[in-house]
């Protein structure tokens, strides 16, 4: 299947900009895929650079455009905001459907080794070459490119901005699971989509990249203390611990109070737009 031109689904006016929805056929996948697109009133006149969003588990493209309020600041700065789906839609592989962390809705951001998923669950490749190249060709946009996301997508946010030097001008993450080779919801995804062989893991995993990282691109995580996953699946003191010791600039901000929901995002995603709207040139 080839990547298709992406036809209109939805379009709602926002902030002078606009909300779209489009749905393509991605050959990263094999399926048809969705993805959201805030293009703010700058993109009339002028191309703009792109926020990339990756979303957690259990969400589609839509979670983020409705709850985390991120028009208005984009609007402000003239950065469009690109939200793609947690996993490929369509298929009915064994077991797709029958977990929240796992299959539908859980694509983690990797390319799956495994059979049957390999032959699907290619988000890595989709969000970090597929989608762009996409919205590049398709949309009022500029090469400069950021990404942000929450749980799921926090650690899809930062391996894919580890793994690409040059690719990002910045890199942020709500809530990330920083170490997913060590934690339930990582092992139960990994072990499915790359298989035994836990040495493989560790080229998804942001603890083991930023060891090896060749670009230190400065990493801002926002996590809530009050987050019911925080201990057992997110871990920020280990992304602490191998910030340290590779050198690599983590700014960790640890917020009192705060959830895992989208509440807590709503709450800092202005700060977060403010950081790349200074790294894209934006403001
Ligand atoms: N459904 C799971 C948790 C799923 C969850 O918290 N998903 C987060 C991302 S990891 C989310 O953004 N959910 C959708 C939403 O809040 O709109 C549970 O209840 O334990």
């Amino acid at each position: 299947m080839s990547n298709t031109t992406p036809e209109l689904v939805a379009s709602n006016k926002c902030f002078g900009g606009w909300l779209k929805r489009y749905k393509h056929t991605s050959k990263a996948t094999g399926t048809e895929m969705v993805f959201a697109i805030y293009l703010p009133p700058q993109a009339e006149t002028q191309k703009v650079p792109v926020l990339y969003w990756l979303s957690g588990l259990t969400c589609t493209d839509e979670n983020f455009m409705q709850k985390a309020g991120a028009q208005r600041v984009a609007a402000e700065l003239g950065i469009a905001l690109v939200a793609p789906d947690t996993s490929p839609r369509g298929t009915d592989l064994p077991g797709e459907h029958e977990s929240y962390d796992f299959g539908s809705g859980a694509g983690f951001y990797v390319n799956a080794t495994r059979e049957p998923w390999s032959a699907h669950y290619n988000m890595y490749d989709y969000v970090t070459e597929e989608l762009p190249a996409l919205i590049e060709q398709h949309f009022p946009v500029t090469e400069k490119r950021a990404i942000s996301g929450h749980s799921m997508g926090g650690h899809g946010a930062l391996i894919c901005a580890l793994k690409n030097p040059g690719r990002y001008a910045s890199v942020s993450a709500f809530a990330p699971i920083t170490n997913p080779v060590n934690c339930p919801w990582g092992e139960k995804a990994f072990s499915g989509y790359l298989g035994d062989d836990r040495e493989s893991w560790k080229a998804w995993d942001a603890c083991e990249l930023v060891a090896t990282a060749k670009e230190k691109l400065p990493l801002l995580v926002d996590q809530g203390e009050a987050d019911n996953f925080l201990e057992e699946q997110l871990k920020p003191e280990a992304l602490k611990a191998a910030c340290e010791a590779a050198g690599h600039p983590l700014e960790l901000r640890l917020q009192p109070g705060y959830d895992h929901s989208y509440f807590f995002i709503a709450s800092f995603i202005e700060d977060h737009l403010r950081h790349h709207g200074k790294a894209l040139g934006a403001l």
